[in-house]
C-alpha cells in the first residue's frame, strides 16, 4: 500500500455478499483501504500533455567538444566546452509538434529537437527545430498558430482550409512550408534529420583586461554520416501508410538503432550528429537581418563551422519520469552561453534589409513561456525532478516549499544575507545589453527577401524533392476551401511562377482524384483527409465572407 505496509493478496477485495437463488451478489466496501487506494492513484495518473509537442521520444547521450574547424573556448567560457575531447553527459527528446500524445509520428509536422547538457556549471538546455527557421516572426502570433494547426475547434478534426488560411494571412511562414512541405517533412527517423537554434544566441568570453567579448553564433546539428536527401525522407505514400502501420514509428526506429549498436558497435552506428556553428562576427554584413527566426543565414556570408559531436547511446528506463516528466527550457543557460544578441558588437547595426530585431521578441516571449508552462504540467519544484535536476549543486536558500518539494535544504538557513556572495564563483554571465528608445507597437510585414528565401530552397532541392513538394502542398491544399487554395496560389506565384503552375496542375488532377475516390466507397487517396468536391464549403470552416464570421468579429 502506499504507507508502505504489505498487503495479504493485491487482488482481494473487501465485499460484503449474499446468495440470491443461484447467483452470489456483492457490494464493494468503502474500507477496502487497498482497493480505494489504487484506483484513486490510477485516476489520477495522467498530467497534462506539453501544449506543443506532446509527442516525443528520449534518449540519453554525451556531447563532445571536436573543436575541428574552430576552438570553441576562443569565443565561451562555457566549462563544458573548455577542451576538446572533453564530454558531457545529456537527454535528448525530439517531438512532433501539432499532434497530441498518441498521434502518429510520421504526419507531416515541423520537429523539435530539445537537449539538456549536465554541465559542472548547471543544465544548458537547447530546444531546437526541423526545419532550421520558424513560422512566426512576431511573438503575439503564436497562439493563433498553434491554434490553425492543431484542430478545429467546432469538429475536433485537423482542418487543411483553417492551416492554409492562416499562413495566406500569415505568409512570413511559407519560408518554413516549403520545408515542411518537402520531403523533409516525413524523415524516416530523427537521426536522419537536421536541427536549429533557429535563433542566434551568444558566446560571452571575459578578456584578459577583464573586458566582455560577446560572438553571436547560430548552432546546427547536421546527422553523421550525412544525410541523402532522395532516400532518408519518407514521400507521402509511405508517409500515410507508416501512419497507419506503425504509428510510433520515429519512437520504435530511436530505440532500435540504441539498442542495435549496443549489441554491436562496429556494425550499427549510435545515432550521432556534428554540432556546427555560424560564427556572426559582424553582423552588418548579413544580407538578411540576423535575429528574423523566419530567415536562414546564409552559408556563404556565415559557413558553418564544426566544434563538436553529439552521440546518443542509451534509452529512457522510464519513460514517464525521464521523458514526460522533463522540462526544456531555453532560459536555462550556463556562464559562456547567452541569450540576447548584442548589435553593438563592433559598430552599430543599422538593419537596413528588414523591419525590425524581428526575432529577439519571440526569443524573449520564450524565456517567459516554458517556465510558465512546466510550472502548470509539472509543477513548480519541476526543476527537482530527477530528469531535470542540475548535477551541479547551488544553493539557492529562498527556493523552498510549494508542493512536491524533495529537498528544501533541510535546517538551512531560508533568506540571503548581504555577505553570502562575498566570494563570487569563478565564471559567470553578466547582462550586456544596451537598451534607449522608446515604446514601440510593432508588427512586421512582408518584404521581398521572404520570397526570395523560399524559392532559393525550392531551388536547393533534388529533381525527387521539387516533385514531391508539388504532390504534398497539393494533396494538402486540395481538401482547402476554393478562396484559400487560390490566395495560396497566389503567394507561390510571387515565390516562382512556374512552381505555382505545378501546383495548379497537381491540385485539379487531386481535386478530380479526391472527388472520383470519394464517389466509390474505397476511400480518399493518401493525404487528402477530407473529399472536397468544388464549391463545398465544410460546415466546420465558414467562409470568411458569410455573416457567421462578420457578426463574431462584430462582437469582439
Ligand atoms: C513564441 C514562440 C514559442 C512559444 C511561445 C513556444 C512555447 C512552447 C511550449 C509552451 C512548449 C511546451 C513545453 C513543455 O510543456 O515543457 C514548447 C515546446 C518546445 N518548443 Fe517551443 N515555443 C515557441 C517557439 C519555439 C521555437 C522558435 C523553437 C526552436 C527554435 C521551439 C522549440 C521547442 C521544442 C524543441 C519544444 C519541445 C521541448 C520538449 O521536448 O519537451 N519553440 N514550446
Amino acid at each position: 500500500m502506499s504507507n508502505g505496509c504489505p498487503l495479504e493478496d493485491p487482488l482481494l477485495t473487501e465485499r460484503v455478499d449474499k446468495l440470491d437463488g443461484k447467483h452470489r451478489m456483492a457490494s464493494q466496501l468503502i474500507q477496502d483501504l487497498n482497493v480505494i487506494d489504487t484506483i484513486s492513484h490510477v485516476t489520477r495518473e495522467r498530467i497534462p500533455e506539453r501544449y506543443v509537442h506532446a509527442k516525443g521520444v528520449g534518449a540519453f547521450g554525451v556531447f563532445e567538444v571536436t573543436n575541428k574547424d574552430f576552438t570553441a573556448s576562443d569565443y565561451t567560457d562555457a566549462k563544458f566546452l573548455n577542451a576538446t575531447g572533453k564530454k558531457t553527459r545529456l537527454f535528448a527528446r525530439f517531438s512532433t509538434v501539432a499532434g497530441e500524445r498518441g498521434y502518429p509520428d510520421t504526419v507531416r509536422d515541423t520537429k523539435g529537437a530539445a537537449f539538456k547538457f549536465y554541465t559542472e556549471e548547471g543544465n544548458l538546455d537547447w530546444l531546437f527545430l526541423n526545419p532550421e527557421i520558424f513560422l512566426i516572426r512576431d511573438p503575439a502570433k503564436f497562439p493563433s498558430l498553434v491554434h490553425a494547426t492543431k484542430r478545429d475547434p467546432a469538429s475536433n478534426l485537423p482542418d487543411a482550409n483553417m492551416f492554409w488560411d492562416y499562413f495566406n494571412n500569415h505568409p512570413e511562414g511559407y519560408n518554413a512550408l516549403m520545408r515542411i512541405f518537402s520531403d523533409e517533412g516525413t524523415p524516416k527517423s530523427y537521426s536522419r534529420m537536421q536541427a536549429s537554434s533557429v535563433h542566434c544566441y551568444t558566446f560571452t568570453k571575459k578578456k584578459q583586461d577583464q573586458s566582455w567579448e560577446h560572438t553571436l553564433v547560430r548552432i546546427k546539428l547536421v546527422p553523421d554520416p550525412a544525410i541523402d536527401p532522395d532516400n532518408d525522407y519518407f514521400d507521402l505514400d509511405a508517409a500515410t501508410t507508416m501512419a497507419g502501420k506503425d504509428p510510433d514509428w520515429l519512437t520504435r526506429v530511436l530505440y532500435a538503432q540504441i539498442s542495435q549498436a549496443q549489441k554491436d558497435p562496429v556494425k550499427n552506428k549510435y545515432p550521432a550528429w556534428k554540432v556546427m556553428a555560424q560564427i556572426v562576427k559582424d553582423p552588418s554584413i548579413s544580407p538578411v537581418n540576423i535575429f528574423d527566426a523566419t530567415k536562414i543565414l546564409p552559408d556563404t556570408v556565415f559557413p558553418w563551422k564544426e566544434f563538436g559531436k553529439i552521440t546518443l547511446t542509451e534509452c529512457p528506463q522510464n519513460f514517464f519520469t525521464q521523458v514526460e516528466q522533463a522540462g526544456f527550457n531555453p532560459a536555462n543557460i550556463v556562464p559562456g552561453w547567452d541569450i540576447s544578441p548584442d548589435p553593438r558588437t563592433s559598430e552599430p547595426v543599422h538593419f537596413i534589409h528588414t523591419t525590425a530585431l524581428t526575432s529577439k521578441p519571440v526569443l524573449q516571449i520564450r524565456l517567459f513561456a516554458y517556465g510558465d508552462t512546466q510550472r502548470y504540467r509539472l509543477g513548480v519544484n519541476n526543476d527537482q525532478l530527477p530528469t531535470n535536476r542540475p548535477c551541479s549543486y547551488v544553493y539557492s536558500p529562498t527556493r523552498r516549499d510549494g508542493a512536491y518539494n524533495m529537498t528544501n535544504y533541510a535546517n538551512a538557513r531560508n533568506y540571503i544575507r548581504n555577505d553570502d556572495n562575498s566570494i563570487p564563483p569563478s565564471n559567470y554571465n553578466i547582462s550586456f545589453l544596451h537598451w534607449s528608445g522608446s515604446l514601440e507597437r510593432f508588427k512586421s510585414v512582408m518584404e521581398t527577401m521572404d520570397y526570395t528565401q523560399c524559392n532559393d530552397h525550392y531551388l536547393s532541392m533534388t529533381l525527387k524533392l521539387q516533385e514531391n513538394f508539388v504532390t504534398n502542398v497539393a494533396a494538402s491544399l486540395s481538401t482547402a476551401q476554393i478562396p484559400t487554395q487560390e490566395k495560396s496560389l497566389d503567394i507561390f506565384k510571387l515565390i516562382n511562377s512556374d512552381l505555382a503552375e505545378e501546383i495548379k496542375e497537381a491540385l485539379t488532377l487531386r481535386i478530380y482524384v479526391n472527388k472520383r475516390l470519394a464517389d466509390t466507397t474505397v476511400g480518399v487517396e493518401a493525404g487528402a483527409e477530407q473529399p472536397h468536391e468544388v464549391g463545398y464549403v465544410p460546415p466546420t470552416a465558414p467562409d470568411p465572407s458569410t455573416g457567421v464570421v462578420n457578426d463574431l468579429f462584430k462582437k469582439m
